[in-house]
């Protein structure tokens, strides 16, 4: 079973991952493992703790090689590259754990960019010479973030909220498809929370970059996430709880239609594309299956 993203016909999700298989020792964590998320979309994972979503997450990004499967980043296979072409490839996959990430003594700027290593020669990296693109590229990554006063402000002294929006900068200077986050909120306190997610969601429908985030808190994963999903068994389920929390329609719904007004949520569901998932959501909060 593969748990398949709203997209536009012959589209290719931003980030598909097949039949992963992980084991540690006598310990098989993944089983099969498939999960789509389309451009644009954000998806929430749950799963109780020890369930596999952080060795998912690093199968996903080949921080942990899997024992078998395949994974696609706009359709393109990631599974089997290596060397420069998986360095290359990795710049597409921006990540945001919950242990803040950041390089602590460098500021907020040299951490993002941090991000546009994989395109910088190496002796400009070394000699810290970024280029006036890169610098450009990344202050406005951080004004997107609401972050450029602090630009110059050492990452161990900005805030744990602040820190994640310097993550999510990170990936966004560094032209990423997809946005991988561990437990993005774990360390944070409600209203920064729901800051870092808002900010996720809402440069998934700008930008179209693909969201795929873990949570601990189900009813965060109902007011942020287009589709929820839950790892059972080493594998990827559509999460069946949203009864249990009233969810009829995303919040994206109630505050930010994405579609013509008087139009009907039905059509934009028939068109795909971006956006799609989410009005495909409002016909009863069921993932599709495939
Ligand atoms: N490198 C490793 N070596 C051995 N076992 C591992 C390794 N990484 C993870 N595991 C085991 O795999 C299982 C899944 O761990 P994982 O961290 O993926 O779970 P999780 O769902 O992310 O949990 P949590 O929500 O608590 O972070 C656990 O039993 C863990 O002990």
């Amino acid at each position: 079973m593969r748990v398949a993203a709203a997209k536009g016909k012959g589209e290719p999700a931003a980030l598909e991952a097949e039949g992963l298989w992980k084991r540690f020792g006598e310990r098989q964590v993944l089983r099969g493992a498939s999960l789509e998320v389309a451009a644009g979309e954000f998806v929430a994972l749950l799963g109780p703790s020890g369930a596999g979503k952080s060795t998912l997450f690093r199968c996903l990004t080949r921080l942990e090689e899997p024992d078998k499967g395949t994974i696609r980043i706009a359709g393109h296979p990631f599974h089997d590259l290596y060397g420069r072409r998986l360095a290359d490839a990795r710049r597409s996959v921006g990540v945001v754990f919950q242990q803040f990430n950041l390089v602590r003594r460098l500021s907020a700027l040299d951490n993002v960019l941090a991000g546009r290593l994989a395109t910088t020669p190496f002796w400009r990296v070394a000699l810290r010479r970024f280029t006036e693109e890169d610098r450009e590229r990344a202050a406005l990554a951080l004004d997107r973030v609401g972050l450029l006063p602090q630009a110059h402000q050492r990452a161990d002294t900005l805030s744990g909220g602040q820190q994640q929006r310097v993550a999510i900068a990170r990936a966004i200077a560094q032209g990423s498809r997809v946005l991988l986050a561990d437990e993005p909120v774990a360390s944070l306190d409600p209203a920064n929370a729901r800051r870092v997610l808002g900010l996720m969601r809402e440069l998934g429908r700008e930008t179209g970059l693909a969201v795929l985030c873990t949570l601990h808190q189900p009813d965060l994963a109902h007011e942020f996430g287009d589709r929820i999903l839950r790892m059972e068994g080493g594998r990827v389920v559509p999460d069946r709880s949203g009864a249990d929390f009233g969810v009829a329609a995303p919040v994206g719904f109630l505050g930010e239609p994405d579609y013509e007004p008087g139009g009907e949520p039905e059509d934009a569901c028939e068109e795909g594309g971006r956006g799609s998932g989410r009005v495909l959501a409002l016909k009863g909060a069921r993932p599709l299956l495939r």
